[in-house]
């Protein structure tokens, strides 16, 4: 196996300044402005149609910014010549990988290894494990991703962008690859990708970026997007409340349990189930909690999910009061996976 350096540098990585890209009349993204530095892992999420394909695309030179502009590893993304060496140190990872599809996984590496290089196939097959000896055709759509993989890895590149990565790969190949990404995350390896699920951007990510309508409309690390989700609070109490008993500053979304009801595993006891969201401190939580006949408590991380719906809620509410910007992705530039 091939001994692979630290990577030791200090630069943004990507940066785009107010890029914008019109189909036409169809909004694809605007005035997006971001960076991404050496070494962190930046997702990029977005509900469907929000542009991410777009940016994408744009930054890796297979379309032309309408205005605006972005650079990739010191490339300007409107520079072919710039951005064909940059591209030497890059590894992409299309959402959908288009190969001829009458030739092997085999040859399609031989291929890209003349072409790119070849560092680590060995390691990287041993980890994904695509049917090298078939004709891609026969692929399933999991074997396809699995190859993908291995193409945009095997030269060892600086920086990673990646579509939808884990699309289509079983959830066993998907926690191989999330662990892959930080073992690489550790050596100093980017990470620019796109995703839907928002576990695995938790699992992974060191920022995000949402996009909604073509826009950014925040850029945070992972940890204070959960922080502002705040933690589920359950609580089961001996004593009858209303919502009222917890109008704490933080305090959101309270529920009370039907009021008291009968537990069978409680003693036969009246008891009252409260639940709420809670952002605020733990002591005046704690202090306000005690002044009841306590039976059980839990607090947990309120999951990802919560914040991202509150921004794709917004999404959806503005996109049903304005019409949309309509039409399908269906480019037929070339890409090179
Ligand atoms: N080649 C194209 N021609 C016309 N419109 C396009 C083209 N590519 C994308 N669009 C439009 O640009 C917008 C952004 O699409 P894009 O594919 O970038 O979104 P996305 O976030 O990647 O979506 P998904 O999550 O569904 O893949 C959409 O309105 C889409 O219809």
């Amino acid at each position: 196996m091939a001994v692979l350096s630290i990577r030791l540098y200090e630069m943004v990585v990507i940066r785009t300044d107010n890029l914008t890209k019109y189909y036409g009349d169809v909004r694809g993204v605007e005035d997006l402005s971001f960076s991404v530095e050496a070494g962190e892992v930046f997702g990029f999420l977005g509900p469907n149609g929000a542009g991410k394909t777009t940016a994408i695309r744009t930054l890796l030179g297979f379309q032309s910014p309408t205005s605006g502009s972005a650079t990739v590893l010191d490339a300007d993304v409107a520079d072919a010549a710039a951005l064909r060496d940059a591209r030497a140190r890059v590894g992409y990872l299309p959402s959908e990988p288009a190969f001829d599809d009458r030739v092997t996984g085999r040859r399609l590496l031989s291929y890209h290894g003349a072409l790119r290089g070849d560092v680590r196939s060995d390691e990287l097959l041993d980890m994904f494990t695509p049917p090298l000896d078939r004709p891609v055709g026969d692929y399933s759509r999991g074997n396809r991703q699995m190859l993908a993989i291995v193409l945009a890895f095997m030269h060892d590149p600086d920086l990673l962008i990646m579509d939808e990565p884990t699309s289509g790969l079983d959830p066993l190949k998907q926690e191989t690859f999330l662990e892959f990404v930080r073992t690489e995350r550790e050596r100093g390896t980017t990470f620019f990708f796109s995703s839907h699920v928002l576990s695995e951007v938790r699992k992974v990510c060191d920022r995000v970026g949402i996009i909604r309508d073509g826009r950014l409309v925040e850029v945070a690390s992972v940890d204070s997007l959960l922080h502002r989700s705040g933690k589920h609070v359950r609580l089961t109490l001996g004593d009858s409340v209303d919502a009222d008993a917890f109008d704490l500053p933080g305090v959101h979304d309270v529920t009370v349990g039907g009021g008291a009801r009968r537990e069978p595993a409680d003693r036969g006891d009246d008891v009252t189930t409260v639940s709420f969201t809670y952002t605020g401190a733990y002591e005046p939580l704690l202090r306000r909690v005690l002044e009841h006949d306590l039976r059980d408590l839990s607090i947990e991380e309120a999951p990802i999910e919560d914040v991202f719906m509150r921004f794709y809620d917004e999404a959806a509410q503005e996109a049903a009061s304005e019409p949309a910007a309509g039409g399908d992705a269906a480019d037929g530039e070339a890409e090179d996976a």
